[in-house]
C-alpha cells in the first residue's frame, strides 16, 4: 500500500483556479473529510472520470469555506495509476494552501518535486525515457523542442529501445544454442553469418540515432552563437535586436559590456542560444581581461559565430587578430554601422575572412536584421532536412548508454568475426542488452531515479 501523496500541481500565483492534487490508495477517503457533494454523495460512491461540483469544508465546524470542482478518477487509469483526486479551487495562494493544508493533515503526505510522475514511472505506467520527455516537455522553449519531447513522451524512443533489445535477445538465442553443444567450442560459420548481419542492422540503428541527435541536443538547448567583435562595434545593440528587447546595457563607451550574457531566442523557428561577450582588444584593465578571456572561450565553443565590424572605421589590427580565429569556424560576417560612410575594405575583408558569408546591417536603421536572420535559419536548416517525428536521444544519460552499448556491439561483432569462444560473444551482447535495458530504467539504481524526478517541478 503506498502512501497518499498531495501537492500544489499549478503554478502558484495569481491565477483564475489552482488545482491541488491527491493520489494514492486513502485520495477519495482523504477528500471525503475535507469535502461535502450535494445531495449527500461522497467521494468514494463517485463515477471514475468525473468532475462534481463541491465545497472544502472545515471538518471541525462542517464551515464551508470555498467552493471547488473535484476530478474523481479511479486507479489504474489514471496519471499514476493510483486513485486520484483533483480539487480545483480557485486561484490565490492563500486559498490553494488552506486546502493543501487540509489534506496534509486529514492524512495526506506532501509529494517530493516530481513524485507523481515517479509513481507512475515506479508503477510501470511510462519508462525512463517518456518520464525524462515529460521535464523536457515542460521546458520546451521552441514547437521544434516542445515535439521530440512529445513524441519521447508517447514512446517512440522506447520502442525502438524496445525492438533492439528483442533482436540482440534473438541473437543471444543463437548463440545460446551452440553452448548447448559442447563438442564446438567455436561459433559455427552459418551461426557466424547470421549473427553478423543481425548485428550490423541493430548496429546502423544506434548509429543513426546517435547521429538524429546531435540535432535533438541542437533543438533542445539552442544552436550555441556566439557575437563576436572588438569594442563598440555593436555587439549588445545586435543582441538586443535579434531579442526585440533592451537585454543588453549599450552605450558609446568601449568596453561596455564585462562579462558574458546568454539569451534564448527564436529566429525563424531555430532555436538559438545568444551569447553576448566583451568586445575583445589588447587590454590591460583587469576585469576587461577577464571579460575578453570568456569572449574568446564563447568564440572556441560556439556553433555559430556572428563576426561584427565596423564598417564606418578602417579595419584594425585586433579586428585582423581576431578574424584569424574564425577559421573553420561556422561564420557570418557582419558588416555594421551601414548608416555611417564607409571607411572599412571590403575586398581586404573577403581576402581574411574564410569565404564566411558577410551580410551589412545598421542597428540604429534595423537594415540587414532580416537578411542576417535568414542567413541564420539557411545555414541551420541546409545540411539538415530534419524529419519531424524522428526519434531522438535527449541528454546525456541516454547518449552515453547508447555509446556504450554500441561498443559492446562492436566487440560482440570483432570477437565473433574472429571466431572467438561462445562465451566471450555471449558477454558482448548481454552488456549491449543491459545497457539499453538502462536507457528505459531497467535495473536502474534508486540514486538514479531519485536525482532524475528531483528535477521536477513540485506537484508534478
Ligand atoms: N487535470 C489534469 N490535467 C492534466 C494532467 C493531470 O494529471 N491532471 N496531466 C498530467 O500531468 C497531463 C495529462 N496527462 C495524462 C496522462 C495520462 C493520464 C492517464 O490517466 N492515463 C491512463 C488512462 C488513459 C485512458 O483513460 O485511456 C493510462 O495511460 O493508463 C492522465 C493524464 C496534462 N493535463
Ligand atoms: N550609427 C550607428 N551606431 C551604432 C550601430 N550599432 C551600434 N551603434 C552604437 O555603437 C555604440 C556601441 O554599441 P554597443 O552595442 O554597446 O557595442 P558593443 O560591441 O556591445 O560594445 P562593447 O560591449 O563595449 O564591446 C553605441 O553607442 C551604439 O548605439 C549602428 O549600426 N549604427
Ligand atoms: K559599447
Ligand atoms: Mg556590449
Amino acid at each position: 500500500m503506498s502512501e497518499t501523496i498531495c501537492a500544489i500541481s499549478t503554478a502558484l500565483g495569481e491565477g483564475a483556479i489552482g488545482i491541488v492534487r491527491l493520489s494514492g490508495d486513502e485520495a477519495f477517503s482523504i477528500a471525503d473529510k475535507i469535502v461535502r457533494l450535494p445531495k449527500g454523495r461522497t467521494v468514494e460512491s463517485l463515477p471514475t472520470h468525473t468532475i462534481n461540483y463541491a465545497n472544502i469544508i472545515d471538518p471541525k465546524t462542517e464551515e464551508k469555506i470555498e467552493e471547488i470542482m473535484l476530478v474523481k478518477m479511479v486507479g489504474p487509469r489514471t496519471y499514476t495509476t493510483e486513485d486520484v483526486v483533483e480539487i480545483n479551487c480557485h486561484g490565490g495562494i492563500i486559498t490553494i494552501q488552506k486546502v493543501l493544508a487540509l489534506c496534509l493533515e486529514y492524512g495526506a503526505r506532501m509529494a517530493e518535486p516530481g513524485e507523481f510522475t515517479k509513481r507512475a514511472f515506479l508503477n510501470g505506467r511510462i519508462d525512463l525515457t517518456q518520464a525524462e520527455a515529460v521535464i523536457d516537455f515542460i521546458k520546451s522553449k521552441t514547437d521544434e523542442a516542445s515535439q521530440i519531447a512529445n513524441n519521447q513522451m508517447q514512446g517512440r524512443l522506447s520502442t525502438l529501445i524496445k525492438r533492439l533489445r528483442a533482436e540482440i535477445l534473438d541473437i543471444l538465442a543463437v548463440v545460446e544454442v551452440n553452448i548447448d553443444y559442447p563438442e564446438y567450442d567455436d561459433l559455427e560459420i552459418e551461426t557466424t553469418k547470421t549473427i553478423l548481419e543481425k548485428s550490423t542492422s541493430i548496429k546502423n540503428s544506434l548509429e543513426a540515432l546517435l547521429e538524429t541527435s546531435k540535432q535533438g541536443k541542437i533543438i533542445k538547448e539552442g544552436i550555441n552563437t556566439a557575437i563576436i567583435g572588438r569594442p563598440n562595434v555593436g555587439k549588445s545593440s545586435l543582441l538586443n535586436n535579434l531579442l526585440q528587447e533592451n537585454k543588453a546595457i549599450v552605450t558609446d563607451i568601449a568596453g561596455t559590456t564585462r562579462d558574458v550574457l546568454e539569451e534564448h531566442v527564436n529566429i525563424k523557428g531555430v532555436p538559438i542560444k545568444l551569447i553576448d561577450t566583451a568586445g575583445i582588444r589588447e587590454t590591460e584593465d583587469v576585469v576587461e581581461k577577464i571579460g575578453v578571456e570568456r569572449s574568446k572561450e564563447a568564440l572556441e565553443k560556439a556553433d555559430l559565430v556572428l563576426f561584427l565590424l565596423n564598417s564606418s572605421e578602417e579595419l584594425t589590427d585586433d579586428d585582423r587578430e581576431l578574424l584569424k580565429l574564425t577559421e573553420g569556424k561556422t561564420t557570418i560576417i557582419i558588416l555594421n554601422k551601414l548608416d555611417l560612410e564607409t571607411k572599412i575594405d571590403i575586398e581586404e575583408i573577403e581576402k581574411l575572412t574564410y569565404n564566411h558569408p558577410i551580410i551589412k546591417t545598421s542597428m540604429t536603421t534595423y537594415k540587414g536584421i532580416d537578411e542576417l536572420e535568414k542567413n541564420i535559419r539557411d545555414l541551420f536548416f541546409k545540411g539538415a532536412a530534419r524529419p519531424k517525428d524522428a526519434t531522438y536521444l535527449s541528454n546525456t544519460r541516454q547518449i552515453n548508454l547508447i555509446q556504450q552499448a554500441l561498443v559492446s556491439l562492436n566487440e560482440a561483432i570483432k570477437a565473433a568475426e574472429m571466431g572467438l569462444e561462445v562465451d566471450m560473444v555471449l558477454i558482448d551482447y548481454t552488456n549491449a542488452f543491459n545497457l539499453l535495458g538502462e536507457v528505459i530504467g531497467e535495473n536502474s539504481g534508486d540514486e538514479l531515479i531519485n536525482e532524475l524526478f528531483s528535477r521536477f517541478c513540485l506537484g508534478k
